[in-house]
């Protein structure tokens, strides 16, 4: 080609940072009565008034952020996370001027850029959501303007089509519905003492019963436990109940206490963590210190789909598996792209939850959901993430760059 002829995809003419209540994105946000707020252990379940609810103590404080990039030629790009009207600010105020007159194509310096001139005050949580929320609607619209599904520019399926596992309280009822297992939310941490270790133990054993000896079972302990307490729930868990995995046990902060659980847990049940983790250099820890078995990025908090690339080939590197946590289609177009993530997750947003709801609902349209358990590759063939903006649902602009 001859130097200087090559022009390139439109280029980013327009940022708009909007905040969302109500579901979608930031899934705990939800109404009275539904499964994922009914007394789930949490680190602050040590302070009885925060125990009952999560969303008492702020679970759901920060709302859903839509980033939504316009290139020149009018195409629209868009992605969903967490992050609410801080993550606007973050977006509009700092990430802006490195997307303003960019082409999509060069998401690797806009990463670097965006993630090195907020390290001073980011690295993880808030910031990094907010990085990651312009990167899918990078890569949306990189895959609305070449008219291809993101799936397709990250290489192509490997498989036809992806398994899911369900999250949520009634593993018995996605059993019946075909997922491959269920994970439930534990209900009691180390400050309910021997009383709630029973009662954990022995809402596994009703479900084991109910469910029968091949349907995977795992429990989600959303960062609520100590040592002690995680491998004593280990134990009983695999010996009386065959739990498959225990999850998020600790904080993310202490790769030693996630390094010594797994080598406290029993022989043959799995160690999973890493959906509160970002970047290539939080999950590097991780594997390097031997951490757990299953890493379980979210593609909407550790950095969007070009660090997930990263984080994804060092795991494989690695002989671990990545099973990204939640995040509907942006980790669909990712699962089925990658031989070391065999099976997905499910997310049941449905408050019984008796029966399957997209995910990111009402946020988005055209969100494809499991069927027997399972999504075909071909209903990702559409270009970008697939999806679109639902438009009739109250989104805010907090803070206009343009
Ligand atoms: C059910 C868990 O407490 C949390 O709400 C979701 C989660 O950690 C997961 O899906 O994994
Ligand atoms: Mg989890």
């Amino acid at each position: 080609m001859t130097e200087g002829k090559f022009v390139g995809l439109p280029k980013i003419k327009y940022v708009r940072a909007y905040t969302v209540r109500g579901g979608g994105a930031d899934y705990h946000d939800q109404g009275a009565g539904h499964w994922i707020d009914d007394h789930i252990a949490t680190p602050m379940a040590k302070y009885p008034e925060y125990r009952q609810s999560r969303q008492s103590f702020g679970i759901n404080v920060l709302g859903t952020l839509v980033v939504e990039l316009e290139a020149e030629d009018g195409t629209i790009g868009f992605a969903v996370t967490t992050g609410g009207e801080p993550a606007c600010f973050i977006v509009e105020k700092h990430l802006s001027r490195f997307l303003i007159g960019r082409d999509p194509s060069d998401y690797e310096t806009i990463w670097d850029q965006m993630y090195f001139s907020t390290q001073y005050y980011g690295r993880k949580g808030l910031v990094v959501n907010a990085i990651s929320g312009v990167d899918l609607a990078i890569w949306d619209l990189l895959g609305k303007l070449r008219q291809e599904p993101v799936y397709h520019l990250l290489g192509g399926a490997v498989r036809d089509e992806m398994q899911f596992y369900a999250t949520g309280a009634r593993p018995d009822l996605a059993k019946e519905m075909g997922f491959i297992g269920g994970k439930l939310p534990l209900h009691h941490g180390p400050a309910e003492g021997e009383e709630g270790m029973e009662k954990n133990i022995a809402l596994l054993a009703d479900m084991r019963a109910k469910c029968g000896d091949d349907f995977w079972l795992m429990y989600d302990c959303w960062m609520a436990l100590d040592i002690d307490y995680a491998t004593r729930l280990a134990h009983r868990a695999w010996n009386e109940c065959g739990l498959k995995w225990i999850e998020e046990a600790l904080s993310p902060d202490d790769y030693w206490g996630y390094a010594q659980l797994k080598k406290n847990a029993p022989d043959g049940l799995l160690v999973t963590t890493g959906e509160h983790e970002s970047t290539r250099w939080g999950f590097r820890m991780l594997l390097e210190m031997e951490c757990c078995d299953i890493i379980q990025p979210d593609v909407g908090w550790c950095g969007g789909v070009t660090e997930l690339i990263k984080i994804a080939d060092d795991a494989d590197r690695k002989g671990v598996l990545m099973v990204p946590h939640g995040s509907s289609v942006y980790s669909y177009h990712f699962v089925v792209t990658r031989h070391n993530s065999p099976f997905a997750e499910f997310l049941m947003m449905h408050p019984g939850p008796t029966e399957v709801v997209p995910m990111f609902a009402p946020q988005l349209l055209g969100e494809p959901v499991p069927v027997n358990g399972k999504i075909r590759a071909s209903a990702l063939d559409k270009p970008g993430f697939g999806v679109e903006l639902n438009r009739d649902i109250a989104l805010h602009r907090p803070y206009p760059n343009d």
